[in-house]
């Protein structure tokens, strides 16, 4: 079978993802889930015209010139609006909120008044008008604000709050089981024996999907044995997994038993062997309503891999309208060679330079090696068959997040 070119392999995965449905959550709750519908105002905001600041309310023409005295009528606090009316010649005292009495279009602020009993005496003039927000100067009743599809941040919490809702409509989040295969792994922080292999990779794909806004758990280590491997795959599907994601067992060897298990609980395959370095022995299939992604078992292949796919994949069933990475641009900071058939996400490490960001591919991009990858900013991407790139021309990037 061929490798399949990236961009298909990725079209493939998201062909039959649609965003889960929608749920509804109290605002606390809210950060970082995807609306399901628009928001609109179900109020305006302020809702009449209200001071900016401590002062007197009072009518424009009265101030506009200095010294002015007018007569305390009144007072207004926010949330107590002052019921009468601000005639010529008068003023309330009014603070900062509070709703701007009948009459009043100008606050003047208390540091230019000199009270003296219901006498009041401006040194300064104010112009009409100041120190007065108007109705409906943030939003407006009906106004969408927040649309379906938008990834909610804090300050999205504070503006649905604002507009009277204390819960709003988001989609399910997406349940990611992961599972590592292989005789050889531990967990960490038990003694490894003879070849034995700290277990790792499963901590860095839970994080990410974590982060990308899924409710991700790792199930561990599975042993090589077709029964274990179709074991925790019920496990993970009585969970109530809407992903599943393997690590190991990806590859020809004979103990790669994760594509004979899924096929054996009757996954239908989508494609196994991307154009893509590192992680070519990469698998996608569904079983049922089950996605499943087959990762490679090298821990910077697992990882690239759940970048490019996961990642897009999770963004789509929580709802996101932007699933994709955003690629940014840099200048190469050493020669590479020509490439081969398979697309290389490079890891690199990023430097300003004077004519802008330099990424610079680390030295060694062996897929087993960790310590690179975490010290890596971004991915250089270089496309199948991209000829000798000298250092300092453009290349393209994919940032990595944290
Ligand atoms: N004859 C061929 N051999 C290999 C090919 C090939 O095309 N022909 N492809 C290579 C490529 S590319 C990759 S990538 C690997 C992927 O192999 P597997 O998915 O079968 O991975 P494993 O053999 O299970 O493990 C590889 C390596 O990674 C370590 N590992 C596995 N799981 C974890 C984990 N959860 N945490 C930490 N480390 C893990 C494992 O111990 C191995 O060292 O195949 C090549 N071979
Ligand atoms: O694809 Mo493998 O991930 O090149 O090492």
């Amino acid at each position: 079978m061929a490798l399949m070119p990236v961009a298909e392999a990725l079209r493939q995965v998201l062909a039959e993802a649609a965003p889960l449905p929608a749920e509804t959550v109290a605002l606390p709750a809210a950060l970082a889930r995807v609306l399901a519908a628009d928001i609109a105002a179900t109020r305006t905001q302020p809702p009449a015209d209200v001071s900016a600041m401590d002062g007197y309310a009072v009518r424009g023409a009265d101030v506009a010139e200095a010294p002015a005295t007018l007569t305390v009528v009144g007072e207004v606090a926010a949330g107590h609006p002052f019921e009468g009316e601000v005639a010529p010649g008068q003023a309330a005292r009014i603070f900062t909120g509070g709703v701007m009495p009948r009459g009043a279009d100008t606050v003047v602020i208390q540091e230019l008044a000199q009270r003296d009993g219901d006498k009041v005496t401006f040194g300064k003039p104010t112009a009409k008008g100041r120190n007065v927000r108007a109705k409906g100067i943030d939003f407006s009743e009906g106004e969408a604000l927040l649309h379906k599809g938008r990834r909610l941040s804090d300050r999205d919490l504070m503006l649905a709050a604002a507009m009277n809702y204390p819960s709003v409509p988001v989609h399910r989040r997406p349940k990611i089981a992961i599972i590592g295969t292989g005789d050889e792994l531990v967990m960490p922080g038990s003694k490894p024996g003879a070849g034995e292999i700290v277990y790792s990779n499963g901590y860095a794909l839970t994080a990410l999907a974590q982060a990308e806004g899924a409710e991700s758990r790792d199930f561990g280590i599975v042993r090589d044995r077709l029964e274990d491997i179709v074991a925790a795959l019920r496990e993970a599907r009585a969970w109530g997994a809407d992903v599943l994601v393997t690590t190991g067992g990806a590859s020809v060897g004979e103990h790669d038993l994760v594509q004979r298990a899924l096929k054996a609980e009757g996954l239908d395959l989508s494609f196994w062997r991307v154009a893509l370095r590192p992680g070519k022995p990469m698998m996608h299939g569904r079983l049922g309503g089950l996605q499943v992604l087959g990762l490679p078992g090298n821990p910077v292949s697992s990882y690239v891999c759940a970048f490019l796919f996961l990642v897009p994949l999770i963004r789509r069933l929580t709802g996101r309208t932007v699933i994709d990475h955003v690629p940014d641009r840099a200048l190469l900071g050493r020669d590479l060679p020509e490439n081969d058939e398979r697309a290389d996400y490079m890891r690199a490490l990023l430097t300003p330079g004077p004519d802008g960001p330099i990424a610079t591919p680390v030295p060694s991009q062996d897929s087993s090696l960790m310590a690179p990858l975490a010290a890596a900013d971004c991915l250089v991407i270089r496309e199948p068959y991209a000829p000798f790139a000298q250092a300092g021309s453009p290349c393209v990037i994919l940032k990595l997040g944290l």
